[in-house]
């Protein structure tokens, strides 16, 4: 039995979640790599490459807007891995549409995603954390749309509003227990999030494809674009001992967009 941590990142077969679960294996955790079963293929690239780094990693197919996936993927963990120390609650979908347009179907789709699962992974964690004993930690994507509400994309900075105001709760809650929860807010990360985003907005305000995110990029003080790597760096401290003081909060990591 291996005595490394063990970490479940959701939506880890590509963008962020694959970048934070090469990250926390580099940190030495093995890692379930969650995600949807259509992206199997890639998310057991995603293994391999975590193996070849030393460390072990399965993956476990998960849509994370159902309870009982999330707890199954969560038990897989902590069976196949022999523990459970750290959930990353990182999948999410965004939707590019004014607010005036936004269909009944569409707010469920999102919020069951973004938001009910959030809900589910706390739970499951939480569990799993009691029945082990550990003082674990759970971490989820927020967004500078949780802090800020961005045009054109309402139900999901509505959906992210709804990550930090669970977050500062889920704190509150499970901190008797040991237990720590946190959330990173990225800002323009180049992932195929933001390759639908800049697509949709073409559609809606005629510019042409690529010049969305250019202005977006340009409004960065450090002046790029945000990297999975940037965002797994903030995951790597959260998931650490070194922030075992840091509860409820939603930290920024933006290249400087938003201040606090
Ligand atoms: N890309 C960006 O600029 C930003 C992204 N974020 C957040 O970071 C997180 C990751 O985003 P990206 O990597 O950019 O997105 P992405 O679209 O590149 O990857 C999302 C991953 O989540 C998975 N996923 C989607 N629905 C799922 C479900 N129901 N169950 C399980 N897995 C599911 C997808 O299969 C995919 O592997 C999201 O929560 C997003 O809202 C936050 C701020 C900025
Ligand atoms: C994808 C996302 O969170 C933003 C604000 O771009």
């Amino acid at each position: 039995m291996s005595t490394a941590k063990v970490a479940l990142v959701s939506g880890a077969g590509q963008g962020i979640g694959r970048g934070i679960a090469l990250q926390l294996a580099k940190d030495g955790f093995d890692v379930a790599v969650a995600d949807l079963t259509f992206q199997e293929e890639k998310a057991r690239g995603v293994v391999a490459e975590i193996e070849a780094l030393g460390r072990r990693a399965i993956f476990v197919a998960a849509d994370v807007s159902k309870k009982e996936d999330v707890v199954a993927a969560v038990d897989a963990a902590a069976t196949q891995l022999g523990g459970f120390d750290v959930i990353v609650n990182n999948a999410g979908i965004a939707q590019v549409k004014p607010i005036l347009d936004v269909t009944a179907e569409e707010l469920d789709k999102i919020f069951s995603i973004n938001v009910n699962s959030v809900v589910f992974g706390i739970q499951a964690a939480a569990d799993k954390f009691i029945e082990l004993g550990v003082k674990g930690k759970i971490i989820s994507a927020a967004s500078i749309a949780s802090i800020k509400g961005f045009p054109i994309l309402g139900a999901y900075s509505a959906s992210k509003f709804a990550v930090r105001g669970l977050t500062q709760v889920a704190a509150q809650e499970l901190a008797p227990k040991g237990i720590t929860v946190n959330a990173y807010a990225p800002g323009i990360v180049g992932t195929g999030m933001w390759d639908l985003i800049d697509e949709k907005l073409s559609e809606i305000n005629g510019k042409p494809r690529g010049q969305n995110l250019k202005e977006n990029v340009e409004s960065i003080a450090l002046g790029r674009i945000e990297t999975p790597e940037d965002v797994a760096n903030v995951v790597s401290f959260l998931a650490s001992e070194k922030a075992d003081y840091v509860t409820g909060q939603v930290l920024l990591v933006d290249g400087g967009m938003l201040y606090n």
